[in-house]
């Protein structure tokens, strides 16, 4: 493989890593994530060859997905046609010591969520710096959340008057005037928490959801089975579920 420096480096061998690990001949139905990862998801399954993936259909998290699924000549599906996924792998924010995960930096955590859920498998890829002991260490935008316009405003005060995250934001659209719209024509609030409040999300993600208005949460709670890090001396570093706990080890640099 070709020297690729940097973060970009360490996100593509995190993606080849796991691609050769988790994507296997008898894998038919693939849930391919969004964000900068993914394209080196993308790449590496190409480079299985089209003898293997002309018998796959691959199932999009969002419009950048599907957009790299068409570009590589993939065969893509819906998970309404296919309630069970294979293997999904995504990227991810931030992922802590119990493979916890923040998600929905690219606003695409609904359908993320949907796919993740729907996989046997559901894996992570990312480049160190998303690899942190507890959510919020490095990740300071806070928990994306998924709201229907509606109900934007008053969602926003009960997080920040009931929930404790008096810094809790509507994600505003960097090209254009006004806030950020999902996929499926939502709006995304960003919410930090204090480590306190953070540090048992699976409590966190069921109070958020219960605020009427809310459609999903960027907490992904005991969904991942592993994670993969590229990290900035070619290594990896592996997070994985095994019975109760969670393994972390490392692959030398080639
Ligand atoms: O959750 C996501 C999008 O909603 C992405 O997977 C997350 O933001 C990570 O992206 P990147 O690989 O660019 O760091």
């Amino acid at each position: 493989m070709s020297q690729l420096p940097g973060i970009e480096g360490a996100k593509r061998l995190a993606a080849y890593t796991a691609v050769d690990k988790h994507i296997l001949p008898h894998h038919k139905i693939i849930g391919i994530g969004s964000g900068s990862t993914v394209p080196y998801v993308v790449e590496r399954i190409t480079q299985q060859g089209t003898e293997l993936n002309k018998g796959r259909i691959f199932i999009p998290t969002g419009f950048q997905s599907k957009e790299l699924i068409i570009e590589a000549g993939l065969n893509l599906g819906d998970v309404d046609q296919f309630l069970t996924i294979d293997v999904t792998i995504d990227g991810a924010d931030e992922v802590d010591a119990q493979l916890n995960c923040i998600k929905g930096g690219g606003a695409c955590h609904l359908r993320e969520k949907v796919l993740a859920e729907a996989a046997k498998t559901f894996i992570i890829v990312a480049d160190y710096r998303k690899n942190g002991k507890y959510l919020g260490e490095n990740f300071a935008h806070g928990v994306p959340i998924e709201v229907v316009p509606f109900a934007y405003a008053k969602v926003l005060q009960n997080l920040r008057s009931v929930l404790g995250s008096p810094n809790a934001s509507l994600r505003m659209a960097k090209a254009k005037a006004g806030p950020v719209v999902t996929d499926n024509a939502n709006f995304v609030i960003d919410a930090p928490f204090s480590r306190d409040l953070i540090k048992d999300p699976s409590s966190l993600l069921t109070k958020i959801k219960l605020l009427t208005g809310v459609v999903e949460v960027g907490l992904f709670c005991n969904i991942a089975q592993a994670a993969y890090f590229g990290n900035q001396d070619g290594s990896v570093t592996i997070k994985r579920v095994e019975g109760t706990k969670v393994i972390e080890e490392s692959i030398a640099a080639s």
